[in-house]
């Protein structure tokens, strides 16, 4: 089952998504099916003009995200795997939606794309083991862990590079019945191919993660876990279009802009 969030213009709204060949359409719930029980309203529209889908998720608590969990990732970032995951926070203003623009921060010359599996917690979480993580998963989306690469080496700590608005596009939707044990994960930039993983090649997987995690911090419902990004990342400017994608789940794109000077 695929899980969506959109708007008609009005307050966002929760819909199961049917797609019929290239239309998709939503089923409309009442409702938040990430905090509640929702049962369809009937209403069901077509996803176009006046219905446009939102980040899946907008976490009341918490991003966390796994840094250097692929090995090819992290050594062309001229380092070896860490020995555990190395964890790190993105505060929930950076999200954003399929189709918002990365806006880049005036702060940096140089950021970066990121194509990552994301997972949606659905159960508080605390101290779980490997074996029971998956049954705390709600469901997988597709995320961009867009960094402001300048502003991670001088930073040292890597808020205001990973954590400033809208360096979190999530998106198009939540996936429920995902196996993600081995699927691919992959961005293109203007359309040309940049990264291509596989989840596979997770250096420490999803229950692993989910486990150590749960261990340090309570996991609840709507948080999000972003698993680590393969190699290929490389740098986006104002005018280009990012997809990320998620075999399985589906393509999440974005604009980018850089913020008018004026404003
Ligand atoms: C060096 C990084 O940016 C690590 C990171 O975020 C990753 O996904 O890996």
């Amino acid at each position: 089952m695929r899980i969506a969030r959109f708007t008609t213009g009005d307050e966002p709204r929760y819909a199961i998504v049917q797609q019929e060949g290239d239309r998709t359409f939503l089923a409309v719930l009442t409702g938040d099916p990430l905090y509640m029980p929702t049962t369809p309203t009937g209403e069901r529209l077509e996803l176009g003009d006046g219905v446009r889908l939102l980040a899946p998720v907008i976490p009341r608590s918490k991003v966390v995200a796994v840094g250097k969990n692929y090995a090819d990732h992290a050594a062309e970032m001229g380092g070896d795997v860490p020995s555990s995951p190395l964890l790190f926070f993105k505060p929930n203003t950076a999200v954003c939606g399929p189709d918002d623009p990365i806006v880049l921060p005036d702060f940096s010359q140089e950021v970066s794309y990121e194509a990552e599996l994301a997972l949606v917690v659905g159960r508080v979480t605390k101290d779980v083991s490997p074996e029971r993580a998956l049954d705390h998963i709600l469901g997988y989306t597709v995320a961009n862990d867009v960094t402001a690469r300048d502003a991670q080496r001088t930073d040292g700590q890597w808020a205001r590079a990973k954590g400033f608005d809208s360096s979190c596009p999530l998106g198009p939707w939540i996936e429920t019945e995902l196996d993600a044990e081995d699927v691919a994960v992959r961005s293109r930039v203007n359309g040309e191919p940049r990264q291509d993983g596989r989840t596979r090649d997770l250096v420490f997987d999803i229950p692993f993660l989910v486990s150590y995690i749960s261990e340090a911090f309570t996991l609840l419902p709507g948080d999000v876990i972003l698993t680590g990004t393969p190699a290929g990342v490389g740098l986006i400017d104002h005018g280009d279009r990012v997809e990320c994608e998620v075999e399985g789940i589906g393509v999440l794109s974005n604009p980018v802009v850089r913020r008018d000077p004026s404003l």
